[in-house]
């Protein structure tokens, strides 16, 4: 296999007649490593993978390849390779053609060829398959064959669009759990294109959110989930309340923030100017169903919802400006206590759970 190199995109955007579908983005993919673009339909994921793979040209900026800039470069010089969402298979080739096909492209003469997928086909457990074609086939097995034939020229990166979106949800694990292996076997940098918060979790050493075609934030997914750089992270990764309000008041380093109907208070300096709108972030498994303290922070509310979901239960307060703020609490602490819909509660939780969100507003 090839060496694992690093995906420099510096500056790139793509415009498509009035739709700017990514804005002038940055980023380095380490070399070898796992990442997962991620973000809500329309935010110009595909539209980066596919600028990286050259299957669609950039409007400005540079892609690099390990030390060489690839931006100009057609699919099959590049040193990558991609795997589609529909495995884009031949249906009249058996499985030694159809992951053969680009080395055939490539003048590679058959006998060679032919033992270069039967290898591939060994890597991902498929050579008692060889002589079938694409309809005989699982899901789950097919989707192998792609990977066979995208790994087959050798890449230093795999391009992945979607690559389980047409599984069932149990096979889906499965094969999550296979491309992290295969991820790890190869060493080559894998990126991978998924609207699925829980897969780029799972799979990822670095998720890129990005968000109407902009990178919201790069980093490893413990980090995306503990400081979330911004609001729209928050929300999109799940697991947050996000509550914006004004500062009112700021006092020896603790700042103030006033929302619709309570108190908010940071001990962190995340806004220096009075009347300034600011969003937080509370993890919603960090929220205590008690009043709070001095040492703590907190509102009144009123219970909206009750869901049991076995090992927790997910209750959903209004208050705080607010009518969705959420807490997940285990169901041994829920049934010492129950509450029920119509109840007023008080909420806490501690200064130092509270995340200081960017993008502030005047
Ligand atoms: N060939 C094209 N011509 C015109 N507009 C396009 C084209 N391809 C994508 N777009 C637009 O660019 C934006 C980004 O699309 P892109 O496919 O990159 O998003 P995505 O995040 O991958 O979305 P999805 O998850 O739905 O695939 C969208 O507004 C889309 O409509």
């Amino acid at each position: 296999m090839s060496k694992a190199a690093e995906i420099d995109i510096a500056s790139v955007s793509k415009v498509y007649g009035t739709t700017t579908a990514v804005h002038a983005i940055s980023l380095k993919i380490p070399a070898g490593s796992y990442c997962c673009f991620l973000g809500p339909s329309g935010c110009g994921k595909t539209s980066t993978l596919r600028m990286i793979a050259g299957h669609e040209s950039l409007s400005s900026g540079d892609i690099r390849l390990g030390n060489v800039v690839i931006t100009d470069f057609p699919p099959a010089r590049r040193g990558t390779a991609m795997m589609f969402q529909s495995y884009a298979l031949f249906p009249h080739l058996d499985l030694v053609d159809n992951v053969a096909f680009s080395l055939k492209m490539k003048g590679v003469q058959k006998e060679e060829r032919r033992a270069k997928a039967l290898e591939m086909l060994k890597l991902m457990q498929m050579e008692a398959y060889a002589t079938r074609r694409p309809a005989q086939l699982s899901g789950g097995q097919q989707q192998r064959v792609a990977l066979a034939r995208a790994l087959i020229t050798d890449p230093e990166a795999l391009l992945l669009d979607e690559p389980l979106s047409a599984l069932d949800p149990f096979l889906k694990i499965r094969m999550r759990a296979e491309l992290k292996k295969l991820q790890k076997t190869l060493g080559i940098t894998f990126v991978h294109v998924t609207h699925s918060q829980e897969e780029a979790m799972a799979l990822a050493d670095v998720i890129v959110i990005m968000n109407d075609g902009r990178i919201e934030q790069a980093a490893a997914p413990r980090t995306v989930f503990e400081k979330p750089a911004t609001a729209f992270v928050a929300r999109f990764m799940g697991d947050h309340n996000v509550l914006s309000g004004r500062v009112t008041s700021i006092d020896d380093g603790i700042v103030t923030l006033t929302v619709p109907d309570g108190q908010i208070f940071s001990v962190r300096d995340i806004a220096q100017e009075i009347g300034k709108s600011i969003d937080i972030g509370i993890r919603t498994d960090r929220v205590r169903l008690e009043p709070a303290s001095e040492k703590s922070l907190g509102f009144q509310g009123v219970v909206a919802n009750v869901e049991y979901r076995g090992a927790s239960v997910k209750i959903t307060v209004i208050g705080a400006g607010s009518d969705d703020f959420t807490v997940v609490v285990s169901d041994a602490d829920y049934f010492t206590k129950p509450v029920s819909t119509g109840d007023a509660l008080s909420l806490s939780w501690a200064m130092e759970d509270v995340i200081p969100l960017g993008r502030l507003s005047a």
